[in-house]
């Protein structure tokens, strides 16, 4: 279906209203398929999946949906493993390219894999040889698989993510390692501060015991030479602090699952670790954790592998749903159009981007009858200022282009026909002079030339030119369209003339039913078929009358007298 660009604007208008309502980049990619179309058959098809699908969309899938991010498996080449293997299947372990490969073990990688014997036992494969490639982005997108498993159980389809999720739970010990390597230092730091201050408050209290009696004990002790009651003294208190020093060494080897023992026994205060032993540590833990995270991967893809394929499914189809959602978000109380023949028709039609609009319902063609009409293709609009002209061309064009991209429309029925062409002609309120004229006859021209099922909406034409002139000029290229099979809907103040020209064209009135209490106009935005619209030029005259005051109030009732008296 074509557009002319300022139908194109409402176009892009309501897939706005869509696409804010997504939360899923992802599934964006889906409003692509709801591109305009004039096929019969794949509007239908489109509404088909659309009913089949939305009353699936419940509210309590929106938090979850918005959790959902890309799960990417990595493809890296692995520095840290040394794959050693045979001369036969050398080349074909190198074209895996995702770590060294080497037919003898080799020093200066964490991990040692070989289908020969040399290291852990492994088979010529990536989810063999790296696992982690595959485990470590699951692992790191928990949240989306959790997500995942809610929705499937709102969906009714079980979701492959909660078995994913209880074999990942094997990973959460080697995971607080890898957490405990970051915060090594400060960890080690810390332990060696307790123990000092511990060391500390002993040394005090020792110092405290050693006073006067004592030490008068150790002199005599001393004089006979009597040395072992003084050194076994002074042990006592060197044991205590190796004991200390033993309890933190225990409590960081529970922590880290590794037997450590850091702390000096040459210096016993203040005790040190020095930096290298930080080091030591650290490539020993490093190690340690690799290797470690390396098989628990490995147990884990054994078991998650044949499940990968479904995940990747049901990413996809969060993708779908989050795009549903929004739809139907948008879609709150519309209804499917018919997919019918000999034109639009819509009852209690709501302009989308009207507040709290008042419905009004239409037709162009002979799909639907009300009365006053009787299928008449080419419609004049007509009546009071501000009443609602526009707008009900901009719902139109809404509910037909909603309904060309196999949307429902806002309204309580609705019929439409699949178009070629949609033209939407804007009143250009700062135009003047004969090259806007000339432009805009142009363009009407244009939409009239080549054949094909039209809309054409014109919003105002004679604004650009004389009344006299308009007449001819509209008339005559609205009998072309007439003759073309064309629908045109047109907004025009010369309905009465345009009807005279026109037998096969329905004049409609948008009318002013009066003044509310703060002297605003009351608008029915419901046109009258078959009717003109009556401008309002008595209720304007009123009104001034109504709120002026002094001299000009007098003269404003005077003719509003004169209304009242030509009416009675
Ligand atoms: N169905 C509706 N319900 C509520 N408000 C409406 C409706 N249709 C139009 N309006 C409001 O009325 C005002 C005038 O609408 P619109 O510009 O469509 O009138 P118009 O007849 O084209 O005016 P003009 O004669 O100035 O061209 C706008 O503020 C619009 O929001």
């Amino acid at each position: 279906m074509k557009l002319n660009s300022e139908a194109k604007e409402i176009y892009k208008a309501i897939k706005n209203e869509i696409k804010r309502r997504i939360q899923l980049r992802e599934s964006l990619a889906y409003l692509e398929k709801f591109s305009l179309t004039n096929n019969r058959e794949e509007i239908l098809r489109r509404q088909r999946y659309l009913k089949e699908n939305l009353p699936k969309i419940s509210e309590e899938l929106k938090p979850l949906l918005s959790k959902i991010r890309p799960i990417r498996f990595r493809r890296e080449y692995l520095h840290d493993r040394l794959l050693v293997v045979s001369e036969e299947e050398f080349e074909k372990a190198k074209a895996l390219n995702i770590c060294d490969v080497s037919l003898e073990p080799e020093e200066g990688y964490d991990l040692l894999l070989s289908t020969v014997d040399y290291g852990i036992d492994v088979e010529l494969s990536i989810s063999e040889i790296a696992p982690e490639l595959y485990i470590m982005p699951l692992w790191e997108n928990r949240e989306t698989l959790k997500a995942l498993a809610s929705i499937g159980r709102i969906i009714n389809s079980p979701s492959v993510a909660e078995e994913i999720l209880a074999e990942l739970r094997r990973l959460e010990k080697v995971a607080k390692r890898g957490e405990i390597l970051e915060n090594l230092d400060e960890i080690v730091r810390r332990e060696e501060q307790r123990l000092n201050t511990k060391i500390e408050e002993m040394l005090k209290k020792f110092s405290l015991t050693l006073s006067g009696k004592e030490l008068l004990e150790f002199l005599k002790e001393l004089k006979s030479g009597n040395y072992q009651a003084i050194f076994s003294h002074f042990s006592q208190v060197e044991n205590e602090i190796l004991r200390e020093i033993r309890k933190s060494e225990e409590r960081l080897s529970k922590l880290l699952n590794l037997d450590v023992e850091v702390f000096s026994r040459d210096n016993l205060y203040p005790v040190e670790v020095s930096a290298e032993t930080v080091e030591l540590l650290r490539t020993e833990l490093e190690k340690e954790t690799k290797v470690e995270m390396y098989l628990v991967s490995r147990e884990i893809l054994r078991k998650i592998k044949p499940l990968l394929p479904k995940l990747k499914e049901e990413l996809q189809r969060a993708y779908e749903l989050e795009f549903l959602r929004a739809v139907k978000e948008f879609t709150e109380g519309f209804v499917f159009p018919e997919i019918a023949s000999g034109g639009m028709a819509f009852i209690n039609g709501r302009h989308l981007f009207i507040e709290n609009p008042q419905p009004v319902s239409y037709v162009v063609g002979n799909v639907a009858s009300f009365d006053g009409t009787s299928g008449e293709r080419i419609v004049i609009l007509t009546g009071a200022n501000s009443g609602g002209k526009t707008s009900l061309l901009e719902l139109i064009t809404q509910i037909v282009l909603l309904t060309h991209m196999g949307l429902p429309v806002p309204a309580e029925k609705a019929w439409v026909e699949p178009l070629d062409e949609l033209f939407f002609f804007r009143r250009k309120r700062s135009s003047y002079g004969a090259g806007a004229f000339e432009t805009a006859l142009k363009a009407f021209a244009r939409a009239l030339t080549k054949e094909g099922k039209k809309l054409i909406l014109i919003d105002e034409f004679e604004a650009i030119t004389e009344p006299g002139a308009a007449v001819k000029i509209i008339g005559e290229l609205l009998k072309v369209a007439h003759e073309k099979g064309f629908y045109v809907v047109i907004v025009s103040h010369l309905g009465e003339d345009l009807k005279r020209e026109l037998s096969f064209a329905r004049v409609d009135g948008i009318e002013a039913e009066g003044l509310d209490e703060n002297l605003n106009l009351i608008v029915d935005r419901q046109p009258k078929f078959g009717k003109l619209g009556k401008s309002t030029p008595e209720l304007i005259v009123e009104r001034l009358a109504k709120k002026k005051r002094g001299k000009e109030k007098e003269i404003f009732e005077r003719v509003w007298r004169a209304f009242k008296e030509s009416q009675d």
